[in-house]
């Protein structure tokens, strides 16, 4: 066993010795990261309950202890059971983790308001902004579900679910306006291959996590023209900047980008045939059609709609982000990558800054 490995079980053991009850942990959505993360939770000694809409996936969940469609090859923990009965998972949860897409997370939670546990942290695992509103997701959180930012954590950083599914190192962050209730859930998570850092800016960790989609999406265009890595690195580089001078202009702080839930989560989407955006940005550059790319995606790719209420986002504070102009652009205004990437290239001559 290694060192930290050894120091969970004897905090385990000693909470158990102490009379605690173990963490309760509701997760909501049985989808790629819903089910591996409620395995980081459970193997963090938490209890879980999953919440499903499909029954079948429900049961396969607790007949044979795998989620067949997302995860065939992980066994989850027996510390995981799951339902759909939103009731049931919600009762007594001292964490309420939230991993449906975005766009349907108002909605979900109308549904879900009544039957949270009194004092639950709300805990956002989701990467996109609302159509519309281009409000954050724990914004939406705040406003459906009636609670202070300090009840509203955001888990993000560079977690491909499958390699985390994997068991694979891997480090995130746990954003929250309260930094008690952020080490509560870096707490809830922190497993031998799981390593959460806190954060308090939810803003600059949100953001992050929500344009490094659209700019995967550029990347996986790119990579599908055929272009190589001066490109690849050209766009994450200037991508980066983009959503830094976003989040300065939304009151983030600048050092969030550098970090985890900005650079990291960048690298890794931009860098991995893993990344659902950057494979949906792959088959436009190569010439697939929208509705041709839609139909063999069978996952959320956030990106595709978050675009549009991102490039929102910076027209609001009068913040430029070109590349973000450009995926809109190709995704949504029928524009040819060829022709986008001509644009993009053309823009005016400037001094490099962020
Ligand atoms: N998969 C990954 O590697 C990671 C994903 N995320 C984020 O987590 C969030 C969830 O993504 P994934 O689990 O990967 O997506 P997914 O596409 O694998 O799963 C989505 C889940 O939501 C369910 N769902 C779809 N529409 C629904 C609706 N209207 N109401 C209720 N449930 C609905 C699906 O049945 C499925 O269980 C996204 O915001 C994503 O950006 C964050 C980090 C890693
Ligand atoms: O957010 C992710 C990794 O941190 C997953 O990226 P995709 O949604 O593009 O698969």
């Amino acid at each position: 066993m290694r060192a930290s490995e050894a120091d969970q079980e004897r905090d385990r053991r000693e909470a158990r010795e102490a009379g605690e009850h173990p963490r309760k942990a509701a997760v909501f959505g049985t989808g790629s990261w819903g089910t591996a993360f409620a395995a980081v939770l459970a193997d963090a000694g938490c209890r879980v309950t999953l919440w499903g809409r499909r029954p079948e996936v429900v049961e396969a969940i607790n007949t044979t202890r795998r989620n067949p469609g997302y995860h065939p090859d992980m066994e989850l923990p027996a510390g995981v059971r799951a339902t759909t009965q939103a009731a049931e998972a919600a009762r007594d949860a001292d964490f309420t983790v939230l991993s449906v897409p975005s766009q349907t997370l108002r909605a979900n939670l109308e549904s879900w308001r009544e039957m949270l546990h009194p004092g639950t942290v709300l805990v956002s695992l989701m990467k996109g902004v609302e159509l519309g509103t281009a409000k954050r997701m724990s914004e939406v959180v705040e406003e459906v579900a009636g609670v202070p930012a300090e009840r509203v954590a955001v888990l993000t950083g560079p977690n491909l679910a499958w390699e985390i599914a994997a068991r694979q190192p891997a480090a995130a962050v746990a954003a929250c306006a309260d930094e008690e209730a952020a080490r509560a859930v870096q707490s809830a998570c922190h497993t031998p291959y799981f390593r959460p850092y806190t954060s308090t800016d939810v803003v600059g960790c949100e953001l992050g996590g929500a344009v490094k989609n659209v700019i995967a999406l550029a990347v996986g265009i790119a990579d599908g023209m055929g272009l190589g890595d001066n490109s690849k690195a050209s766009l994450i580089t200037r991508g980066l900047a983009e959503t830094t001078r976003l989040g300065l202009a939304m009151g983030a702080e600048a050092h969030t980008f550098a970090g985890l839930a900005g650079m990291g989560d960048l690298v890794a989407t931009c860098s991995s045939p893993l990344s659902r955006n950057h494979t949906f940005g792959t088959n436009l550059g190569r010439g697939m059609t929208l509705q041709e790319t839609i139909a063999v995606t069978k996952q959320t790719a956030e990106g595709v709609k978050s675009c549009q209420s991102v490039l929102d986002l910076a027209r609001r504070h009068g913040v430029e982000m070109p590349i973000t102009q450009t995926v809109v652009g190709i995704v949504h205004e029928g524009k040819s990558p060829h022709v986008a990437l001509k644009e993009l290239m053309s823009r005016s001559a400037k001094p490099e800054r962020a």
